[in-house]
């Protein structure tokens, strides 16, 4: 079954169409990356499909379940959302927000026990916290908050995570192991479907790449199907020298906008 199955989703406001019919599925095991430039659409669309957003058109499917008939609780546990704005740093010690992540289980700070503490302690590792669990969250840089939220997300276990640009405060090297991190969950069975800005990562690491433009897909399948220099120049108005390895590895060179 679909982790998560979306199909001729559409949702105007302002008096434009934000999203038009936009129909894909994601399965268990797979990495998946939306891309598009800024305002295409894609926090949009990921809103409606975790029913944050209730759509004009078309249906989202999380599981097998309609997700604007499931409670909080049954999304949670569902799919986790990492989203782009994560305003989140009250006084609180690390370990009390990724210990948020178990809410649906019925844990939480202060309330870890068993698999909680587990889910929580793997999250932690994952994210390299250990040093900052007990700081205050509010103390935090922008990066070390980031790969909090990220533990929080990974310490829910949920079979999708939904990422909003996880990688947008991270420097290179956590960059290359949220997307490490993300390839082993998928490794493990998990469904991951992650807004990136940087075509490089995206290149490398997913399996698949959904391309928004204006709202629209416009393109999916595989980085060594749909990353062409035609497809950059058509939605991101760049020019790019893009290779393909023998083994399907893709590298990519923006070498500047389009004239
Ligand atoms: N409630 C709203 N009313 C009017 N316009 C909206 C509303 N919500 C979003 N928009 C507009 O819809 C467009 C798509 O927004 P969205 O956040 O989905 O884009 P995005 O692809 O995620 O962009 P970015 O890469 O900049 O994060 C933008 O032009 C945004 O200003």
């Amino acid at each position: 079954m679909s982790a998560l199955h979306v199909e001729g989703l559409g949702y105007s406001a302002g008096g434009r169409a934000l999203v038009t019919d936009a129909s894909f599925a994601l399965q268990p095991g797979s990495f998946t990356m939306l891309i598009g430039p800024n305002g295409s659409g894609k926090t949009t669309l990921i809103r409606l499909a975790l029913g944050l957003l209730k759509p004009d058109t078309g249906t989202a499917r999380l599981a097998g379940e309609d997700v604007q008939r499931l409670s909080m609780r049954q999304r949670a546990l569902r799919a986790a959302y990492l989203p782009q704005s994560r305003p989140l740093a009250w006084p609180q010690p690390v370990i009390d927000l990724v210990a948020l992540g178990r809410f649906a289980y019925g844990g939480g700070p202060g309330r870890l026990a068993g698999d909680d503490a587990i889910a929580v302690e793997k999250a932690v590792a994952a994210c390299r916290l250990q040093p900052l669990l007990h700081r205050s969250a509010d103390t935090l840089s922008g990066g070390e908050l980031a790969r909090v939220h990220l533990a929080r997300a990974m310490a829910t276990e949920a079979p999708l995570i939904v990422a909003d640009e996880p990688a947008a405060a991270l420097d290179v090297r956590y960059q290359h192991e949220v997307m490490q991190l993300f390839a082993n969950a998928t490794g493990a069975g998990r469904a991951v479907l992650a807004v990136v800005h940087d075509l490089t990562l995206a290149a490398r690491y997913a399996d698949r790449l959904i391309w928004m433009s204006e709202g629209h897909i416009v393109a999916d399948g595989t980085p060594a199907d749909t990353m062409t220099a035609e497809r950059l120049r058509s939605v991101f108005v760049v020019e790019a020298d893009v290779a393909v390895g023998a083994s399907g590895d893709v590298s990519v060179e923006i070498a500047g906008p389009a004239a």
